[in-house]
C-alpha cells in the first residue's frame, strides 16, 4: 500500500562531495529538497555541469549522498531501488545482439526465461512501432529506431520509477519531437513517475507537469514551475500556445541567471 501512496522520491537536504585528487572534497550538489509524486513527471534543467546527473545518481543508488535523507517509494535508498528505470542519452543498445533480444535483454537480466522475456519483447516492439523489425541489429537501424529500442528495453520491466538522463539529446530536432511525444504515449496510464534531465527547455514544458530550476553548481533547488497545460499533449501544438510561451518565459527568466554565473565562471577559468 505505501509503495503507491508514498512519494516516488524523497530528498530532504541531500549534497554530495566527491573526493578530489589533492584530497579535497568537490561539492557537486548542497542541500537538494525535492519530493516527486507517484505517476508524476518532473523535468529538471540547470546549467551545464551544476549537478543534475549527481542528483540522478542519488536516486538510482549509484551513488550514496553525502548527508541528508534519499528516499524512493518511501525506502531510504541503499543500493539500486527496485523498479527503477533508466535511459541516458547514450543507449544501452547491444551492437551483437538483434532488436527482439536487445528488448528482451530487460526481462533476462531480472530471471525471465527466455520464451517469456521474446513474447514480451515483441509486443513492446510493436508498441514502440517497430514490429517487422525485430531480426535487425542496431547499426541498421536510425538513432531514432535505437532510441525506440531503448526505450522499449526499459519500459518492459514496467517501472514505478523512470530515471531519464537527456535520453533524446543526440536525437536531431525533428526525431527528438516524434520521440518526444512517443515517451508522453508509451508513458500515459503506467502510473510511473518520471524525472528527466534535459538542456532544452521547450522539451521541459512541453513534457512536464513540473519544471525543476537548479542554480549553478553546487546545485540546489531554484525554482519548481508547475506546468498546467491539459494531458494528452501533442508536444508539436502545445509549443504554439500563449500559455507555452508565458511558461518559457518563467522559467527561462528563473535559470538565465544561473546560466550566466556559470559562463562567467567559466569565461574566468580561461581568462
Ligand atoms: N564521480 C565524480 N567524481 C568527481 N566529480 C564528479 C563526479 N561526478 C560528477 N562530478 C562533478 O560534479 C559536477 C556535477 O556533474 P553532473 O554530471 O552532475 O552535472 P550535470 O548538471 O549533469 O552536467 P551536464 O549539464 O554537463 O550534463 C561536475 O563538476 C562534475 O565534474
Amino acid at each position: 500500500m505505501s509503495q503507491t501512496t508514498a512519494p516516488a522520491i524523497t530528498l530532504r537536504g541531500a549534497s554530495k562531495k566527491f573526493a578530489t585528487r589533492d584530497g579535497s572534497a568537490f561539492t557537486a550538489i548542497t542541500d537538494v529538497d525535492l519530493t516527486v509524486a507517484a505517476g508524476e513527471f518532473v523535468t529538471v534543467v540547470g546549467p551545464t555541469g551544476c549537478g543534475k546527473s549527481t542528483t540522478l545518481s542519488l536516486v538510482s543508488g549509484l551513488e550514496p549522498a553525502t548527508s541528508g535523507t534519499v528516499q524512493v517509494h518511501g525506502a531510504p535508498v541503499t543500493g539500486i531501488p527496485d523498479g527503477v528505470g533508466y535511459m541516458f542519452q547514450s543507449d544501452a543498445v547491444l551492437p551483437w545482439k538483434n532488436v527482439l533480444d536487445n528488448v528482451a535483454l530487460g526481462l533476462r537480466y531480472r530471471k525471465v526465461p527466455t520464451s517469456e522475456a521474446r513474447e514480451r519483447a515483441r509486443d513492446w516492439i510493436a508498441r514502440v512501432g517497430l514490429a517487422g523489425f525485430e531480426d535487425r541489429y542496431p547499426h541498421q537501424l536510425s538513432g531514432g529506431m535505437r532510441k525506440r529500442v531503448a526505450m522499449a528495453q526499459t519500459l518492459i520491466t514496467e517501472p514505478s520509477l523512470l530515471l531519464l538522463d537527456e535520453p533524446f539529446g543526440a536525437l536531431d530536432v525533428q526525431t527528438r519531437e516524434l520521440m518526444q511525444d512517443e515517451l508522453l504515449r508509451l508513458w500515459s496510464g503506467t502510473g510511473a513517475a518520471v524525472v528527466f534531465v534535459t538542456h532544452d527547455l521547450t522539451e521541459a514544458i512541453s513534457l512536464a507537469d513540473r519544471v525543476v530550476v537548479m542554480t549553478a553548481g553546487p546545485a540546489t533547488v531554484k525554482d519548481v514551475v508547475t506546468v498546467d497545460l491539459p494531458r494528452p499533449r501533442r508536444v508539436e501544438e502545445i509549443r504554439l500556445t500563449p500559455e507555452f510561451t508565458e511558461l518559457y518565459r518563467r522559467v527561462w527568466d528563473s535559470l538565465r541567471e544561473e546560466v550566466e554565473i556559470t559562463r562567467a565562471r567559466g569565461a574566468s577559468r580561461v581568462a
